[in-house]
């Protein structure tokens, strides 16, 4: 079997999107977790619709696949409006941007996905548009040259970003609501499992999708694409219904361990224990040691390994603490006792 990488984003991902539209939840009382985020959220949206005014604008930031986009969509379902999707990498020229501005209707929602890669170019435009509702552009080339001031509907800008360091200040400053996108607890994952099991009409058992829970990283897409997975394996070797003990041989052949470490995850801290003594070292020395992208290693699978506590973060670089050594059943160095 290939290598199964659970934070790949290939050719998988278009056949994906078509599964996750279908999974994803359409009204804030139906979205799972993050009640620190719907919470605040739910207070912003019905007053902004008391006053019959465009949703201030909001930037969402956290790992992928936390549920970003699932939640731009929900808001705007909330807010009865249509909303208009793109991303950052997309918009490539002022020309872009403004097709997309052209066809907003009051109130209506532009979601731009990793939106710290907007060209700045771009990225300018959006000031005025969002702060005043109008944009000031050049039409025309040389001598037909001339500045044109177009005027806006009020609409909310949704930004989506993995990284939120790398928004400019003044794009960042904008944004009058900043909602940071958190791991889920394993209870709240696995009602995400059962629920999207429902879905899907698959039967699970309660402890089966608590297994498949504690092994998605904090993350629903991992968890329902391990769902997935599971899934075709009970189909072919029982019943169909998903139990802990045949999740757990499913993802044990998909070598997804017991805290939902993938390969990769596993190279990145052998490498810095064999390479490196544990640590500290510099994310690009890792990365340039096991062959992966720097960004990568930074957003997909770093913040991971933070939250449970095996990396450290610290002045001189990334080190691996001691319940990493343990899980990965290596002896810890002489120092690091
Ligand atoms: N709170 C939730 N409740 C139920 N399902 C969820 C929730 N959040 C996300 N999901 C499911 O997880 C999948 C991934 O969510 P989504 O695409 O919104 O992630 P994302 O944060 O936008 O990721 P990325 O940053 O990579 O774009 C979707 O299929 C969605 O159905
Ligand atoms: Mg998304």
């Amino acid at each position: 079997m290939d290598e199964f990488r659970m934070l790949s984003s290939d050719v998988v991902e278009d056949n994906e999107e078509i599964i996750e539209q279908s999974l994803r939840p359409q009204a804030l009382k139906e979205y799972i977790g993050q009640t620190k985020v719907t919470n605040e959220l739910q207070i912003y949206i019905e007053a902004a619709k008391f006053r019959n005014e465009a949703l201030d604008h909001v930037l969402l930031y956290g790992p992928p696949g936390l549920g970003k986009t699932t939640l731009a969509r929900v808001i705007a379902n909330e807010m009865n409006v249509n909303i208009h999707t793109t991303s950052g990498p997309a918009i490539e020229k002022p020309g872009d941007l403004m097709v997309l501005l052209n066809e907003l209707e009051p109130g209506d929602v532009l979601f731009i996905d990793e939106i710290h890669r907007l060209p700045r170019v771009v990225e300018e435009i959006l000031y005025s548009a969002m702060e005043d509702y109008f944009v000031d552009i050049i039409v025309g080339q040389d001598v037909n040259a001339r500045p044109v001031h177009f005027t806006l509907p009020p609409f909310t800008l949704i930004g989506a970003t993995t990284k939120a360091g790398s928004l400019s200040a003044p794009l960042r400053a904008r944004f009058g609501i900043v909602l940071r996108m958190e791991f889920y607890d394993v209870v709240d994952l696995t009602k995400i499992v059962t629920r999207t099991a429902g879905v899907l009409n698959n039967s699970i058992e309660e402890e089966g999708a608590l297994e498949i829970a504690r092994r998605s990283r904090g993350t629903p897409r991992i968890a329902n694409r391990l769902l997935r997975r599971v899934r075709d394996y009970t189909q072919v070797y029982s019943d169909g219904i998903i139990t802990s003990p045949l999740a757990d041989k499913a993802l044990t052949l998909l070598r997804v361990d017991k805290e939902g470490l993938d390969a990769i995850d596993r190279q990145i801290l052998t490498t810095m224990i064999d390479y490196y003594h544990g640590g500290p070292v510099g994310i690009g020395s890792i990365a340039a040691t096991i062959g992966e992208d720097r960004d990568t290693i930074e957003d997909m699978y770093e913040p991971y390994l933070l939250q449970i506590g095996f990396l450290k973060r610290t002045q001189r670089g990334r080190v691996v603490t001691p319940i990493a050594y343990d899980h990965l059943g290596y002896d810890l160095p002489k120092t690091n006792e």
